[in-house]
């Protein structure tokens, strides 16, 4: 079931175009990804969706709501973790959510059940009374992710929640997205990491310069790519015979020899790896170690605009 659908969305900044007739659908229950470079539009995008800036183009509907006509409901089903941390410094983390929750309309019981629950889940509990000044970058955003989800809204949508972060903190964090995504919520979540966008995800949209380039599940997108795989072999020696044998191997694109390494780039490595290794033990080469290294969302951006996604 169709939960967002952008329709041709477009937003000008005078002569730029931020979002450029950007079309997707997001379904109920799914983590959709939105991953491009710094600028390609994302935020832009994101802000647009929530109601917090106006689009010049096209539609955009949330639960079947549109966003144009009727901002004020979409916005009591989302919960948005803005980029920039939206926490206030003065206030204990507890009061921090308190005040989020009363903005969402939490009153009473409910809003003091919620506050913990909210705080348990970001495992900020035992520092319930501390100001965030004394907070490490991680756990500042674990906070501005509870102040974001304290009403549990249907939907949730995640601003590169984990930018300048510990990998411990970025780890807690992608937890929690899966977790509240079992718990029943819809994900969006932008990010310039493709390993996040890998693991989280059940499909992505890849943006550049306001475009969409690529869309489908993490799986789609990697069959769509026609990168080469790339392997690796460090070797005790490098007969000249063997390689003449690989290079015209019809299936493998190039070879490149150096010292004790061979560099193999082929279609499929799993299909013609014996053929690797058969061609390496006929002439008594002994492998020392051997990487593959797969096609990925990153090698699919390079092949579709001739730049990695951190320029
Ligand atoms: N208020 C604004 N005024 C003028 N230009 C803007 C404004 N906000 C964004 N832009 C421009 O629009 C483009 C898209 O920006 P946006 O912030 O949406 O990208 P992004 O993918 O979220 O990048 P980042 O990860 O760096 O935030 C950029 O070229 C940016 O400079």
């Amino acid at each position: 079931m169709t939960f967002i659908q952008c329709e041709k969305v477009v937003k000008r900044y005078d002569d730029l175009i931020s979002v450029d007739h950007l079309s997707f659908k997001v379904d109920k229950y799914e983590i959709f990804g939105l991953l491009g470079p710094n600028g390609a539009g994302k935020s832009s995008a994101i802000k647009m969706i929530c109601g917090l800036l106006k689009m010049d183009q096209g539609q955009i509907y949330v639960d079947g709501i549109s966003v144009n006509s009727n901002p004020i409901e979409v916005k009591k089903r989302l919960g948005l973790v803005p980029q920039e941390l939206a926490i206030y410094e003065n206030l204990s983390a507890r009061e921090n959510i308190l005040f989020f929750g009363k903005l969402y309309g939490l009153r009473g019981k409910d809003l003091k059940n919620k506050v913990n629950e909210a705080l348990q889940f970001v495992g900020l509990t035992d520092r319930q009374n501390e100001r965030p000044e004394k907070f490490s970058g991680g756990m500042k955003r674990r906070l501005n992710i509870a102040c974001a989800i304290v009403h549990q809204p249907k939907l949730i949508i995640m601003d590169e929640p984990t930018v300048g972060i510990d990998p411990q903190s970025r780890n807690h964090i992608l937890e929690s997205v899966k977790k509240l995504n079992e718990m029943g919520s819809t994900i969006i979540y932008t990010s310039h990491y493709m390993e996040e966008i890998e693991s989280i995800c059940t499909r992505v949209g890849i943006i550049d310069s306001g475009r969409l380039i690529a869309l489908g599940s993490v799986q789609e997108l990697k069959d769509q790519n026609k990168q080469d795989e790339k392997i690796t072999l460090f070797v005790d020696h490098i007969p000249s015979e063997a390689i003449f044998e690989l290079d015209v191997h019809p299936q493998i694109k190039e070879v490149t020899a150096t010292e004790q390494t061979i560099e193999i780039f082929i279609n499929s490595s799993q299909t013609y790896l014996q053929d690797i290794l058969f061609i390496l033990s006929k002439h008594d080469v002994k492998i020392q170690t051997l990487q593959r290294e797969e096609p990925n969302l990153e090698s699919l951006f390079l092949s579709l605009t001739g730049r990695t996604l951190r320029d």
